[in-house]
């Protein structure tokens, strides 16, 4: 293995492991740090935690677990994917986490990019765009878990860390790697470790990959991984051939517990001509509405059954204030946790789960050690196999088109 990442949550390493794979690396995410070694085969290891919104000394000793095992495995370089929206709070975890992998690696020069302009995120002059509009008026904003009020991407990372926070401004990055890698110099220089680079475009993350190909440490979204395979292509270290990949086309079943702007959309078209299943949050915390209700009613459905918990702002804050953040975000990730346990028990083949913390559930429901990446269905979301007989797509909560649901259902069926 030569490349080893530590991804924040289960939907953004999925998103890293696809772009990876399509850069012709042979890639197998893990969930959770594994407790036996990779088989040799495998060239980038993306080890998925559940670590965005948990307690960040617990992120933190998480991320050096993980970075202990992808340094047994032979790593020369690290990677840590957090989300393209930079979801973080001013406790953190993306400032203890890069902290704390930077100091074990003894790395300084440690950029912080988000950008993911294949769905619309930019930075430009410290500042997260998503589309054409800042960060804090994207949705975002509104996010159960991580608010994202201030688009200025070093303003919002400062509270979270004692590093230095500095910048690499567009005008360096639009000259290429040279002038990328003498703003890093120059940062480091300052004091500042971690360093904002702007990205505007594809190109610009290809120019900023060659700039950090002798870096210990890399931060940032999937974005920055584009250029990471011709770097390890370069030295001979990969053979460019990635995986093959087989379907599965028994029942499948999708759920959403994600709220983003991008997900309600996709429930509300997939409502007009498939069986939906509003889960309301009061009947799952007062223990009225069961997963294996749910379950019962998923089986009996033709088409593609849908059961979400998606809700408009007003609702989530209503129910945050009546039962408490946690208490409502831990209940619905369980009832999804115990809906998939009971689905898969049911027969179920392809399951199709939207948002991070959601798919999180999902997959340590599942128990699963690891996933092998298919083919894309939307930017950022891989069709991956789980086992001989079960598929899924972990749908980050603001990606895919319109369609998701359908178009998804129909890859993950697919034997290309
Ligand atoms: N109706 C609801 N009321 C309150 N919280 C909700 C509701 N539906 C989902 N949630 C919680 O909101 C969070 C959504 O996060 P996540 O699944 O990561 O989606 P995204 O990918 O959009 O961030 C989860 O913790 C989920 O349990
Ligand atoms: O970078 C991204 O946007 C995604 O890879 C990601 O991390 C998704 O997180 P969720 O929106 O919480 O699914």
């Amino acid at each position: 293995m030569f490349l080893g990442c530590i991804g924040d949550d289960f939907t953004g390493s999925s998103d890293l492991a696809n772009t990876l794979a399509k850069g012709g690396m042979r890639v197998v995410q893990y969930s959770g740090v594994p407790s036996t070694d990779a088989d040799a085969s495998v060239e980038a290891g993306v080890v998925a935690l559940k670590s965005r919104s948990i307690d960040p000394a617990d992120a933190v000793a998480q991320s050096l677990a993980a970075l202990e095992w992808l340094q047994a495995q032979g790593c020369t370089q690290f990677f840590f994917k957090y989300c393209s929206t930079f979801d973080s709070t001013a406790e953190g975890n993306i400032g203890p986490v890069a902290e704390a992998l930077a100091q074990r690696l003894g790395s300084k020069k440690v950029i912080v990019c988000p950008a993911f302009p294949g769905t619309g995120r930019s930075i430009y002059m410290g500042h997260l765009f998503v589309n054409d509009v800042l960060l804090s008026e994207s949705g975002m904003q509104n996010h159960p878990l991580t608010p994202m009020v201030d688009a200025d991407i070093r303003r919002w990372l400062r509270p979270q860390t004692k590093l230095g926070v500095g910048h690499v401004a567009a005008q360096e990055v639009l000259q290429g790697s040279g002038a990328i890698k003498a703003g890093l110099a120059r940062e480091d220089a300052a004091g500042n470790s971690l360093i904002v680079v702007d990205a505007m475009a594809d190109p610009d993350l290809l120019e900023i990959g060659k700039a950090v190909a002798d870096l210990p440490l890399i931060t940032g979204g999937s974005g920055v991984a584009l250029g990471l395979p011709a770097n390890f292509a370069a030295s001979g270290a990969i053979s460019g051939e990635g995986a093959t990949w087989r379907g599965q086309a028994g029942k499948c079943v999708a759920m959403s517990g994600s709220c983003s702007v991008a997900t309600r959309g996709q429930v509300a078209l997939h409502a007009k001509t498939n069986p939906v299943f509003e889960i309301v949050a009061e009947e799952v915390i007062e223990g009225r509405l069961t997963a294996q209700m749910v379950c019962d009613w998923a089986m009996a459905q033709d088409g593609i059954p849908l059961a979400y918990s998606s809700a408009d702002p007003e609702v989530v804050k209503d129910v945050q204030a009546k039962f408490g953040l946690e208490n409502a975000a831990g209940a619905i990730e369980g009832f999804f946790a115990d809906l998939t346990g009971a689905l898969v028990a049911a027969g179920v083949e392809r399951l199709l789960p939207a948002g991070g913390e959601t798919s999180g559930a999902v997959v340590e429901a599942l128990g699963l050690t690891q996933l092998e990446i298919g083919p894309e269905i939307d930017p950022g979301v891989p069709a991956l196999r789980a086992g001989s007989d079960l598929v899924l797509a972990l749908k980050s909560g603001n990606f895919g088109a319109p369609d998701y649901f359908a178009k998804a259902a129909e890859i993950l069926g697919q034997n290309p």
